[in-house]
């Protein structure tokens, strides 16, 4: 059996007597706005952004109070856009994270012939989750990359000589601007789930559940055998699970590398603090980017002698030989 904690997934209180301010990746209609909805207090107002990297700037110039903004998609992995942009510029941190089902309709403007469909505009990401679908029903059809998918149906109809005659995008996206759908539920592989994250100002970090994510930031030494190897036993040797490590250049030239990295647990807890201490003692640069609920309330398996318990009564026996 799997155990799982209340879910509390919320994103923290406004500052006193004011309303939320949330930043997203918009327009209205994109699956990031079905992340906010699940996480957004009654007293909020939405400010649709054209990127990832104007809604999280929008926080750190202190425009918005929280942004939502895609990390990880199930089928085509991490989003770069966010993975990179939190890792650069003044620090942010997530304080709650949020899963949203992604199926596709493929819409057109009403009237739109078949044989007049050349181009789709869409997201890159929804373009990979679909691209065997459009393939096998529209062949000779080529991808036009929009900001999200909700820009797509908002060009097509708002923007004349437009390079595209179909759109992907959510279905209340489609019915937002009256397009026609020839096919909805589209996805090449059925069940695909996008992750998105919620974004605070460093120093906000959500009380421990017992079911928690640990987002960090970690830069490797360059050019030194086992490097990575080092890195990892930090975790290992206090039974630290991960639930997601990806690699991206560091910017500092080819073979440069630094990874982000998702720890199951909370940075309040003994085995995490002992895993970051050896990160810190150990590799150039490490960032801590917050610590969450998971959306999922499944507890981490915590290894006989790594418990807070077990930290404590080490830390006391030392004191106690130290006199
Ligand atoms: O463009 C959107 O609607 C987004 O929220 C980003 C995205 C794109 C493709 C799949 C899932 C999320």
């Amino acid at each position: 059996m799997v155990d799982r904690a209340v879910p509390t997934n919320l994103p923290g209180p406004a500052p006193a007597g004011e309303r939320m301010k949330i930043a997203f990746l918009g327009p209205f209609g994109t699956f990031c706005e079905q992340a906010v909805w699940q996480v957004a207090p009654t007293r909020s107002d939405l400010l649709p952004m054209p990127s990832v990297g104007q809604a999280l700037a929008a926080v750190r110039r202190g425009e918005a109070d929280r942004a939502v903004v895609p990390i990880e998609n199930s089928v085509e992995g991490g989003v770069n856009a966010t993975i990179d942009e939190l890792s650069h510029g003044s620090s942010l941190v997530i304080v709650a994270e949020m899963l949203v089902p992604v199926a596709f309709a493929f819409g057109v403007l009403p009237g739109t012939k078949q044989e007049d469909i050349h181009a789709v505009g869409t997201h890159p990401h929804a373009w990979a989750q679909c691209r065997h679908w459009v393939e096998a029903h529209y062949p000779n059809v080529i991808h036009v990359p929009t900001a999200s998918t909700a820009a797509a149906p908002e060009i097509l109809t708002s923007v004349e000589d437009v390079p595209f005659q179909a759109v992907l995008c959510s279905k209340p996206s489609a019915k937002l601007f009256e397009l026609e759908v020839l096919a909805d539920d589209v996805a090449d592989n059925p069940g695909a789930v996008t992750r998105f994250v919620m974004v605070s100002r460093e120093g906000d970090i959500p009380p421990a559940t017992g079911a928690d994510k640990t987002t960090v930031q970690v830069r490797l030494p360059d050019n030194e055998a086992g490097a990575l190897l080092t890195m990892l036993e930090q975790f290992s040797a206090r039974g630290v699970n991960l639930s997601r490590i990806e690699s991206r250049p560091s910017g500092n030239g080819l073979g440069s590398y630094s990874f982000s990295i998702d720890i199951e647990g909370h940075v309040r807890e003994e085995r995490i603090q002992a895993a970051l201490v050896g990160l810190h003692r150990t590799c150039p640069e490490v960032k801590f980017l917050g610590s969450y609920p998971r959306v999922d309330g499944v507890r981490p398996n915590i290894r006989p002698g790594t418990t807070d318990e077990d930290f404590a009564s080490a830390r006391a026996w030392i004191e106690k030989i130290l006199g």
